[in-house]
């Protein structure tokens, strides 16, 4: 039996695979690899997709998910979960009971409804399983804007519907919230953050003129993941892995010719 003190930091990703390589799983990897963690994976979904779109989306079945979570528990030291693209509400259901049957560490909801091209991601009966059964296990839940108005029914103009937002997301039993602003209108864009002891803060940054932002929220959640991994609090694994994101899009790659993905290569400052 090799000893807890010397296992690799180990984080994990339940989520959909992106053919096109940017986003979902795959995203997930390239950021625990930039960051020296080692990622293992929970697939949900196979997805048929490039920087135009999702062209389709198939979820695996209930077992197959169950056996996965059951072979890492088994053997792997997790110190972080992340969860992302969960498709239904059935798929919703396997995975909060896998959450809360492992102990896999801080759980970071991701979640995930709709691409950056427009497709669905979770069908809409499925906001109920994620407001009544992800949310009560969530260390922190890191809806864009959109999300978070789904999840609360808030519609969220000003920064006062922003923090009432944030508000419910705790009320509904996440611990600690990020209201990601890439949907914002204007030049600048801002995330904001509500903790557990509810002190809060903002990042804000320019917005960088690209469309090649796929995977920009499953970068942000994993980069989290893989910071806490490595043992970091939650503040700094935020403000980390919001200076990871920043680089990842400002320092773009050419690949595909709609959304493209980010360059996990980049040097932050
Ligand atoms: N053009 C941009 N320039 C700089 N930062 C950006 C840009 N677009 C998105 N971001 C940053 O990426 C993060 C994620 O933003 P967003 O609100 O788009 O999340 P998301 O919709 O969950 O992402 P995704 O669509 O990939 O799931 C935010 O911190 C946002 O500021
Ligand atoms: C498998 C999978 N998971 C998540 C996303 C969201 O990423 P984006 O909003 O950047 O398209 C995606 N497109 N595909």
């Amino acid at each position: 039996m090799t000893s807890d003190l010397q296992q690799f930091p180990q984080i994990l990703t339940v989520a959909g695979i992106d053919s096109s390589g940017g986003a979902g799983i795959n995203a997930d990897v390239a950021t625990a690899f930039a960051h020296h963690v080692y990622p293992a994976t929970v697939v949900v979904a196979v997805t048929a997709q490039n920087t135009y779109g999702v062209q389709a989306a198939t979820l695996l079945d209930a077992q197959i998910i169950e056996q996965q979570f059951a072979s890492i528990a088994d053997d792997l030291a997790i110190k972080a979960v992340k969860t992302g693209m969960l498709g239904d509400r059935e798929h919703v259901e396997v995975v909060a009971k896998a959450l809360a049957n492992y102990d896999l560490g801080p759980i970071i909801i991701d979640p995930v409804m709709v691409a950056k091209g427009g497709s669905k991601l979770l069908t809409d009966d499925a906001i109920t399983a994620v407001k009544e059964q992800l949310l009560p296990l969530a260390t922190l839940v890191t809806p864009n804007l959109l999300e978070a108005q789904q999840l609360t029914g808030i519609e969220i103009k000003t920064p006062t519907d922003l923090v009432q937002a944030a508000k419910m997301l705790q009320t509904l039993g996440a611990k600690n919230v990020l209201i990601k602003g890439g949907h914002g209108t204007g030049d600048e864009l801002t995330d904001y953050v509500l903790l557990a002891d509810q002190s809060e803060f903002t990042l804000v940054n320019p917005r960088i003129d690209t469309i090649r932002t796929h995977g920009t929220g499953d970068t942000y959640a994993a980069a989290i993941a893989s910071n806490l991994a490595l043992g970091h609090d939650l503040t700094t694994a935020i403000k980390l892995a919001k200076s990871y994101l920043y680089a990842t899009v400002a320092d773009e790659i050419i690949v595909g010719h709609g959304h493209g993905p980010l360059n996990h290569w980049a040097k932050g400052e």
